[in-house]
């Protein structure tokens, strides 16, 4: 083979130079690509373990409180239209959550399929998308299940730091999948628990939160315990706080195992097929929702109990007079039905961002 320059090229040698010259216009092709990445400020992917690397509860908390007030009381500061939800056969589900948070200056979306029958998958899993309110550039893609986990459960912790005995000191989780330990490291932040009742299905997933808890930093080996429960009944049992975070279709509690003084985080149930409480429950109970019209249409627990939701978790803290009466005639147990908001998504993202920008 002749070249240009007329010189003789053996095919060996042509195949070993055709392979440099494709690997040095490989080499530009990614130097191109990463400096117009840089000039358009191309986006991060935050993964999950640097959400929980950046996140503390004790950060979360707040924020997560902050946006529950905005979403019950600050109506024109924000935008968030009721989720939208595409069925993937019988399988699973993808639901869009978008949000504009000014208080938040948070503009986000969260993108979340729910397949619960995954076995070695999560079961929710997705991304959060992060916009600059001022420009509407997207600014960060981060891990939906994280973001998920913790801020559910932070919704949860403030919950029940407005309904719960200041002194409670048991937790029972029923369930035992991310939700379950998520729900233990928020609430072992705002309270002083001694005893965490677990019970799921199945016993060795049971055992293996049990042993994820107790390496948590959270637990405090001298002053707690973990005890792994064969019925949600003993784990109820004698309960201040109980967290049902299922994917039961079907009731997994009942108000005749609850002790008088108890207050209940309902974080599953979000389709309108699918109940953890029984009737007695919603029915004796304080009944409080993040959203009055997410509970009303999106949770059986509401839907097929015809239970009456007396007050937005964010009105309630607001405004905590408005509801004394109310509260004082249902007699000691407190029910918060979590369905779960964009606006916490948006409000958890800006903060991630605002944290790693820090670093
Ligand atoms: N309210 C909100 O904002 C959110 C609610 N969720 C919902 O919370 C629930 C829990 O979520 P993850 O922990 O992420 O799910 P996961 O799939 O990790 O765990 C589900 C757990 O429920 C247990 N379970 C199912 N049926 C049960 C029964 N009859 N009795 C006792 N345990 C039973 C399973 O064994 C498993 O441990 C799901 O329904 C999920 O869709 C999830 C995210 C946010
Ligand atoms: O708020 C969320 O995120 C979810 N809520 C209900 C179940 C799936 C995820």
């Amino acid at each position: 083979m002749y070249l240009s320059n007329l010189s003789y090229v053996s095919e060996p040698a042509l195949d070993s130079l055709t392979l440099a010259v494709s690997i040095e216009i490989q080499k530009k092709i990614t130097v191109t690509m990463a400096t117009t990445q840089q000039q358009h400020g191309t986006p991060p992917f935050i993964s999950g373990q640097e959400i929980k690397g950046l996140l503390s509860y004790e950060d979360l908390i707040p924020t997560v409180e902050r946006s529950l007030i905005t979403y019950s009381t600050k109506k024109s500061e924000f935008c968030q239209p009721m989720r939208t939800k595409v069925d993937s056969g019988s399988t699973g589900l993808l639901l869009t959550m978008p949000c504009y948070s000014a208080p938040d200056s948070a503009l986000a979306c969260k993108l979340v399929t729910v397949f619960p029958g995954n076995t070695d998958l999560p079961s929710h899993q997705g991304i959060v998308t992060l916009f600059d309110p001022e420009s509407g550039s997207l600014q960060a893609l981060m891990d939906a299940e994280e973001i998920t986990c913790m801020r559910t459960a932070a919704a949860s912790a403030v919950a029940s730091r407005h309904l719960a005995h200041p002194q409670s000191r048991t937790l029972a989780l029923l369930g035992s999948g991310a939700q379950a330990f998520s729900h233990f490291e928020a609430i072992a932040t705002l309270f002083a628990i001694e005893c965490i009742r677990v019970h799921s299905r199945n016993p060795e997933k049971r055992a293996a939160l049990v042993e994820k808890i107790m390496l948590s930093a959270k637990f405090k080996p001298d002053v707690m315990k973990v005890e792994d429960c064969e019925s949600a009944k003993a784990a109820v049992d004698q309960a201040d706080i109980v967290c049902t975070v299922t994917s039961s279709r079907d009731p997994v509690l009942r108000a005749d195992w609850l002790p008088r003084l108890c207050h209940v985080n309902a974080v599953g149930a979000c389709r309108p097929d699918q109940r953890e409480l029984d009737e007695s429950v919603t029915s004796a109970a304080f009944l409080v929702a993040d959203s009055r019209e997410s509970a009303s249409s999106e949770s059986g627990d509401v839907i097929v109990n015809k239970a009456t939701v007396h007050a937005e978790l964010g009105e309630l803290i607001a405004h905590p007079e408005r509801f004394r009466e109310a509260r004082a005639s249902r007699g000691g147990l407190t029910v918060f039905k979590s369905l779960g908001l964009g606006i916490e998504d948006a409000a958890t993202a800006r903060l991630v961002w605002d944290l790693r920008m820090k670093e």
